[in-house]
């Protein structure tokens, strides 16, 4: 990783309120950022649009700003029976988004929209890899679209978290969906996590685009009229929903269900889509509908945000196709991996 990559991903954590004491030492000929460590562990995740630079784990001397000084007692066991209280105190919560990794329409370059397809197998590495960038931030409950490709890549993830706590899909679609799911051991719900299915969350629906390929849809249309239908915020695609269409549905079940469980302190991960996520981080970032035309999110780059008296605060997401995105944890959050750490070494 480039030194000026480093530069980058510190001026990002000072730009959130870290100061870092920071220093560089050349290692066979790479420059390795060597953080003299007094305290707490930051996971620099340094990403570019499609492929991930090495991660590095850094000790920090991260004395997160005044902002930060109310820092919730860590969780004595990352188990869940004793975050309840010190998540209350520090009414701070953990919000990750994640796309989903690319799927099979992606690959052929397809407009795919409510679509229904998999993962390709890069989509499989995608979504694992970033199971492996969040595997020591908290998750109490995960919210996914209907699709199968959000869904495949919520549970893959999850399979490199560290808690090896158990993803399962709830199902309440009927009585006998809800009474035949039943767990009848209190321990065994303790060691799961529950994964609730949302068509609200699903990707805009791309109206008489979707299966068409996107490059000659441009060649058809003119690159300009597709970037339009792509990125805009209220110019739907033929017979589809535009973003702002998309968003009433998915900023709204996002208001109605997911900040509620935010604001009780439960820690959540959304796994979804390019533009159901950009509605959604419209909404977090307060973007215009100016901003939002250029907010493009890479397949399976987990975006980390803290939720904290009532305000969204972004700590690390690939913010532009070249931009580095940087991964930075909360003092609290890096409190919370010392205990992963501790208790299983
Ligand atoms: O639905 C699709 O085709 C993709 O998931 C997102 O497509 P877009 O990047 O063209 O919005």
């Amino acid at each position: 990783m480039s030194a000026t990559a480093f530069h980058q991903a510190i001026g990002t954590l000072q730009s959130h309120g870290y100061f870092i004491n920071s220093g560089f030492q050349q290692e066979n000929g790479n420059t390795s950022l060597q953080l003299i460590s007094k305290g707490f562990r930051v996971d620099i995740g340094l990403s570019r649009r499609g492929s991930y630079c090495s991660r590095e784990r850094s000790y920090v001397v991260a004395q997160a700003s005044s902002s930060q000084t109310s820092v919730f007692n860590p969780v004595s066991s990352p188990s869940n029976t004793t975050t309840t209280d010190s998540r209350k105190k520090s009414n701070e919560a953990a919000l990750i988004l994640i796309r989903h990794g690319e799927s099979l329409w992606n690959e052929k370059n397809l407009f795919t929209g409510c679509v229904d397809v998999p993962l390709t197998k890069k989509g499989v590495e995608e979504a694992i890899e970033a199971g492996k960038r969040i595997s020591n931030i908290p998750v109490d409950l995960i919210y996914t679209s209907a699709l199968i490709r959000a869904q495949m890549t919520a549970m893959l993830a999850m399979t490199e978290h560290r808690r090896k706590k158990v993803p399962i899909i709830m199902h309440d679609e009927s009585e006998q969906a809800k009474s035949w799911s039943q767990i009848f051991s209190e321990e065994t719900k303790k060691q799961c996590i529950p994964v609730i299915t949302a068509w609200q969350l699903n990707e805009r629906m791309y109206g008489e685009l979707q299966g068409l390929n996107k490059q000659e849809t441009a060649d058809r249309y003119g690159k300009e009229q597709v970037h339009e239908w792509r990125r805009s915020y209220d110019i739907p695609p033929p017979n589809g929903e535009s973003l702002e269409m998309c968003a009433e549905r998915a900023v709204a079940y996002f208001k109605e269900h997911i900040e509620p469980q935010l604001v009780s302190g439960k820690n959540v991960m959304i796994a979804a889509h390019g533009n159901s996520l950009r509605s959604i981080i419209m909404y977090l970032d307060k973007l215009t509908s100016q901003e939002v035309i250029s907010l493009e999110l890479s397949t399976g780059i987990p975006m980390l945000y803290i939720f904290k008296e009532g305000k969204f605060m972004r700590r690390g997401s690939p913010v532009g196709p070249a931009e580095a995105g940087v991964y930075a944890y909360t003092k609290s959050l890096a409190l919370y991996r010392q205990r992963l750490d501790e208790m299983f070494q």
